[in-house]
C-alpha cells in the first residue's frame, strides 16, 4: 500500500520494524475508519512516556525518583541500590520465562516498598522530590497528549511503579489531563501525610497487562470504544522520539481521511 510511506512517512524509516507489515497497515486503515470516537489508548509509563537516558545518564524510574534525602536516608538507598542491581537483571534477562521471573518481581517490589514504608515518607515531600530529579518524558510526548486529550481519546497509563511519582511527573510537565487515567502502586498516607503503606494489588512487570486490559474494560470512559479486534502495539528504542506514535495518531484521528 503506497498510501502509507506517502500519508505516514515515519513507518517507512529504518529504524521501524513490523513483523506484518500489511497487517499493520490494515488495523491502521481500520481505526482511522472508525475514528478517534473508537480509540482507546493504552501505555507503559517508565522507559516507555518517560526517556531511557540523556546525556549518557539513565532518567530516574518512579521508584528511583524516590531516592531523594528529603524522602529516605542513605541506608535505604544503600539497600534499594543493592535490590535493583540484584533483580533489574532478572527482570530484561531473556532466557528465563516470565513465570520464573514473576515470584522474584513480587520480591523485589514487596521488599522496595516494605523499605520506603518504614521510612515514613512525607506526601508533602514529593512534588519537590520529582523538581529536583532528572525525569524527563520522551520527546515528542506534548504532541501526544495534546492530540489525545483534543480528540477527547481516553488514555490509560498502566505503570508497574509508584502513582503519586508518576502523577506529579506528568503534572509538572504539564499534561496531566482530565481523559489521562493511571493506574499503578499508590501510596497510602496517614492522617498526618506519613506513608503507612501501599493500597490495592501490588502491580509488577509481569502481572501489568491482564490488569490493564480488565481496568480498561470497567472504565467507564472506555466503554463504547469497542475497538478490540484492531489492536496495534508500539514499542521504542531506548533513545528514539515518539514521532512515529505520533503520525500514526494524527492519521486515525485526522478528520481529513473520514
Ligand atoms: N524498585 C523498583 C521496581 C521497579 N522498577 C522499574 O520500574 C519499571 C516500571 O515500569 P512501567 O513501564 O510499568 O512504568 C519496571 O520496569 C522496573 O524496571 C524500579 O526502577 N525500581
Amino acid at each position: 500500500m503506497k498510501l502509507f510511506s506517502v500519508q505516514i512517512p515515519e513507518l517507512a524509516k529504518c529504524s521501524v520494524l513490523m513483523r506484518e507489515r500489511s497487517r499493520v497497515e490494515e488495523t491502521i486503515h481500520a481505526m482511522q475508519r472508525a475514528g478517534a470516537g473508537s480509540l482507546q489508548v493504552i501505555s507503559d509509563f517508565d522507559m516507555t512516556l518517560t526517556r531511557f537516558a540523556h546525556n549518557g545518564k539513565r532518567v530516574p524510574t518512579t521508584h528511583n525518583i524516590l531516592d531523594n534525602r528529603l524522602l529516605i536516608d542513605e541506608d535505604c538507598t544503600k539497600k534499594m541500590r543493592e535490590l535493583l542491581n540484584t533483580y533489574y537483571p532478572i527482570e530484561i534477562d531473556a532466557c528465563r520465562t516470565a513465570e520464573e521471573k514473576l515470584p522474584l518481581m513480587v520480591e523485589w517490589w514487596t521488599k522496595v516498598h516494605e523499605l520506603l514504608i518504614q521510612q515514613r515518607i512525607r506526601k508533602d515531600m514529593l512534588a519537590r522530590a520529582v523538581e529536583e530529579s532528572s525525569a524527563m518524558l520522551r520527546d515528542g510526548y506534548k504532541l501526544f497528549f495534546d492530540r489525545l486529550t483534543e480528540q477527547q481519546v481516553p488514555l490509560l497509563i498502566f505503570s508497574a511503579g509508584v502513582g503519586d511519582v508518576l502523577e506529579e511527573v506528568i503534572r509538572q510537565n504539564h499534561v496531566f489531563y482530565p481523559n489521562v487515567h493511571i493506574i499503578s502502586n499508590y501510596m497510602d498516607f496517614d492522617q498526618t501525610g506519613v506513608l503507612r503503606a501501599f493500597k490495592g494489588q501490588l502491580i509488577h512487570t509481569f502481572n501489568k497487562r491482564e490488569g490493564a486490559l480488565s481496568h480498561a474494560a470497567g472504565l467507564r470512559e472506555l466503554q463504547g470504544r469497542p475497538n478490540h479486534q484492531n489492536i496495534l502495539t508500539i514499542g521504542f528504542l531506548n533513545d528514539k522520539t515518539m514521532d512515529v506514535a505520533n503520525a500514526i495518531l494524527r492519521y486515525i484521528t485526522s478528520s481529513r481521511h473520514k
